[in-house]
């Protein structure tokens, strides 16, 4: 019988197949999944580490960005203590699955504070969410037609739930950064699988990049540039004080790399001289969203936006 794992640890992946079709990510079109991103299963990673850090922090950036854009969130949670009848042949692969400790069912702590108020949780009994669910019922309720899909375990429910989507004629989106599985062959087939056969694997960035796109929205600098600060001090999802200089937060010279190289994956590049003239999140968001409108760089180094400061 498989047995859940322990303190999985892996690079998040990414797939090298091209899009089977075009469909694009529409704010107006879409619902917003969080699929099972239950304490009981996120016991199976290292929390320290990726890809659970990065994943928690991403699906955070993305509650934010379904905030921006009036996209409703919908969760799933299986319950505890099933019976064998509930369970059915879940039980010969997995055992009698979670049990009755409302700790290890809840909704992964720091993401449940985060969901909008009201936000349903459906309650899942098979490895599709749209298993004897109203998910369907609902995103037609919305008057939509796209599901973006993020949480646990991207190859068998995450996965799942994106083939009967799509066999729902719902669009399923997965979000290559913001589900984690098994290991990190498990992900990529997730990602290879869905590309090739039922949906389009987007990142998190290409999401809000279409917001840099529509800088009228007004990006939420601050809430991204917190969001990205909490995951790489190792506690993605939670908040960080916006008016403290950010080396005193704890972050050191690699990590602010990483911070730059994350906001130039969000289509806006800035460098060291001005993460340092700009040294808490409040004044960093600010420069980055003026740089952003600006659509040029404020990079003071010679050549190449940015790069000698980086070297
Ligand atoms: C998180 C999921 O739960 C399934 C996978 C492993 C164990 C399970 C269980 O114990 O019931 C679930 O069937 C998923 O569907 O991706």
């Amino acid at each position: 019988m498989p047995t859940l794992p322990s303190s999985v640890s892996y690079q998040l992946p990414t797939t090298d197949v091209a899009p089977a079709v075009g469909w694009q990510v529409d704010p107006a079109r879409a619902v917003l999944l969080l699929h099972d991103l239950q304490e009981y299963f996120l016991a199976s990673f290292d929390p320290a580490t990726d890809p659970i850090r990065t994943v928690l922090g991403n699906v955070r950036t993305l509650l934010d960005w379904a905030h921006r854009h009036g996209v409703p969130v919908l969760a799933s949670a299986q319950p505890g203590a099933q019976t064998a009848d509930s369970r059915g042949l879940l039980t010969d692969f997995w055992g009698p699955g979670l049990p009755d400790e409302p700790e290890l069912v809840a909704l992964h702590g720091a993401l449940a504070e985060a969901l909008p108020d009201g936000t349903v949780v459906m309650t899942k009994h098979r490895y599709s969410a749209t298993e004897r669910t109203d998910l369907l019922e609902r995103i037609a309720a919305h008057g939509r037609d796209q599901l973006i899909i993020t949480g646990v375990y991207a190859s068998i429910g995450c996965l799942a739930t994106a083939l009967a989507a799509f066999m729902a004629d719902v669009q399923p989106f997965l979000v290559a950064d913001a589900v984690a599985d098994f290991d990190r062959d498990d992900h990529r087939l997730a990602l290879d699988w869905v590309a090739r056969r039922c949906g389009v694997v987007v990142r998190t960035a290409d999401l809000l990049a279409a917001d840099t796109a529509h800088a009228a929205t007004g990006v939420d600098w601050i809430g991204t540039v917190s969001g990205l600060v909490a995951e790489l001090l190792g506690r993605p999802g939670t908040p960080v004080d916006t008016d403290v200089d950010l080396f005193e937060l704890g972050l050191d010279s690699v990590r602010a790399m990483g911070l730059l190289d994350r906001i130039d994956e969000l289509g806006v590049r800035i460098d060291m001289v001005d993460l340092i003239t700009a040294p808490t999140v409040a004044d960093l968001a600010e420069l980055v969203a003026a740089t952003e409108q600006a659509g040029a760089s404020t990079s003071t180094a010679a050549g190449p936006a940015g790069a000698g400061a980086r070297a």
